[in-house]
């Protein structure tokens, strides 16, 4: 038997995943990330301990499964998005603290960017918001900040990368610097629909061209771990941002194909084929991951406190001891009683982009308890799902497709039941669970099978997707909008 194995880079921790070729899971190892917050609104990472401990997790992974590298057709890579390492190629040390995606500091930059008029520029050519969100702000601020680094730039001595970039650089101890096409569209330098780098837009943010690594389909031979790091060298065969590879791990491949990730943010994803298509809702629009040179699109909107609300029900209110426990506090009564919380913690993101908006309990009566708050912050996660799957849905409506007839899920809070069938009955669709719930690593290994030929075609992965559970709506479609309603309201209410 042959596995593959996926390294999927994540903002907390950095996992590998063994799997057979019928994609069951067959082993995995996970470590734990130090997050490093300089000053409010800064994050970072150490890139030399995400290389450390994904190094670490791979050999595991592999000692878990009782197989040696040699067992292993090839390896597919997954991380988190945005996340800015810069490095010297002479020394191979990172220049500076890796940026995380949710860092702020390069807002100013942005600023500027929107009062050149390049928003419309940048959203033509990218997709994407002007936004600190995105690598190419962050990498501009290590150039300009970091002593001598513009000089190091002009002599060509530096190299940017995502995390996968990064990766790929260690893993191939220095010989190669790549990305693929979902990654390199998270910069805001990247120009979807030619899937090169944009020379303007790299002039505009003072970016020598010199610093970019080179941008392949997310399913193609990126290069071969070096035999020393696992014992045997391993074609790196995949490589596609988390999100975009959650896509993938779901077969998500046609247009109209939506998945929703419920962790700590739930980040929903709709496939719109080889179509650029905008929104006028508040999504971005993001390549897909690709298989073949020819540019594949999805629509992307993301809720920011999904998952974490549980975490606030514990450690804020300590409603629960662990978070598998909302569900039978919530389970304790009928419904939420009225009770809506709204988890606006730091503000909303599509589609209602309310920076300063701030949470809210309202509905409290004398007969609301505990049980009534942890039903409704449970049930806030699926309000700001639906009415992100309502927005992608117009979207595609107006762009001529159909009504999004499904969604698939997954992510650590898909477990709970009780929130899948809230989910079903707000939206009218069934909400698709499947057999197996790590779609992003599976994403990442089933990229990398179709680069080394354990796969012959995309039409192969759809067949071995299968669904766990599907929650079927059970609720009158009046009662839906009666309840989206009172969320809506209870939204508008937040920034009063
Ligand atoms: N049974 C559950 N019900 C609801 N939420 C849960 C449950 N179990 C875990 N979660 C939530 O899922 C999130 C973790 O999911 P995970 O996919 O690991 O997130 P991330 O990748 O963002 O770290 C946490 O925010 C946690 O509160
Ligand atoms: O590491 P995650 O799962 O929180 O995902 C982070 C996203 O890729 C950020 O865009």
């Amino acid at each position: 038997m042959t596995y593959l194995l996926a390294l999927d880079q994540g903002t907390s921790s950095s996992r590998s995943i063994v799997f057979d070729p019928s994609g069951r899971t067959v082993a995995m190892a996970q470590k734990e990330l130090t997050q490093i917050y300089p000053q409010p609104g800064w994050v970072e990472h150490d890139a030399l301990e995400i290389w450390r401990i994904q190094l670490a997790t791979a050999r595991e992974a592999l000692a878990k499964a009782g197989i040696t590298a040699a067992q292993v057709t090839a390896v597919g890579i997954t991380n988190q998005r945005e996340t800015t390492v810069v490095w010297s190629r002479l020394t191979g040390q990172p220049i500076h603290h890796a940026i995380v995606w949710q860092d702020r500091r390069a807002e100013p930059t942005c600023v500027e960017l929107r009062a050149r008029g390049l928003a419309d520029t940048i959203r033509d050519k990218t997709g994407l918001l002007v936004d600190a969100y995105f690598s190419g702000t962050k990498l501009k601020w290590i150039l300009d900040q970091v002593p001598g680094a513009r000089a190091q730039a002009a002599s060509g001595e530096l190299a940017f990368g995502t995390i996968d970039s990064w990766l790929i650089w260690q893993l191939t101890e220095g010989r190669v610097h790549v990305t693929d096409v979902s990654n390199a569209s998270r910069t805001m330098l990247f120009n979807v629909h030619t899937n090169l780098w944009d020379e303007d837009l790299l002039a505009a943010l003072d970016i020598p061209a010199s610093l970019m690594p080179t941008v392949q389909p997310s399913a193609s031979l990126f290069g071969e771990v070096a035999p020393a790091l696992l014992g045997h060298a391993i074609p790196i065969g995949g490589v596609a941002g988390d999100q975009q590879s959650a896509l993938f791990g779901q077969a998500c491949f046609k247009a109209g194909m939506v998945k929703n990730t419920y962790g700590t943010g739930c980040f929903m994803l709709m496939h719109t084929g080889h179509n650029f298509q905008t929104s006028e809702n508040g999504l971005i629009t993001t390549s897909a991951a690709q298989t073949t040179a020819k540019p594949e699109f999805a629509l992307e909107g993301s809720v920011f406190v999904g998952g974490a609300v549980v975490q606030w029900l514990r450690d804020g209110l300590h409603a629960i001891q662990g978070s598998g426990e909302v569900q039978s506090l919530a389970q304790s009564v009928p419904d939420s009683g009225g009770v809506i919380v709204v988890p606006a913690f730091t503000g909303l993101g599509a589609p209602y982009w309310k920076p300063d908006a701030r949470g809210s309990i309202t509905g409290l009566t004398r007969g609301s308890t505990l049980a009534h708050i942890a039903r409704a912050a449970l049930e806030s996660i699926a309000f700001q799902s639906a009415a992100l799957l309502q927005a992608m849905s117009r979207d595609a409506v107006r762009a001529g497709g159909a009504q999004v007839s499904e969604l698939r899920v997954d992510g650590g809070a898909c477990v709970n039941d009780l929130l899948m069938q809230f989910q079903a009955d707000l939206l009218g669709i069934p909400v698709v669970r499947p057999a197996v719930t790590e779609t992003t690593a599976l994403g990442a290994a089933y990229l990398a099978g179709l680069t080394t030929g354990v796969y012959g075609s995309t039409s192969e992965l759809t067949d071995l997707w299968k669904a766990e559970r599907r929650f079927l709506p059970t609720l009158a479609p009046a009662r839906a909008r009666e309840l989206m309603d009172r969320w809506e309201h209870a939204v508008q209410q937040t920034t009063l």
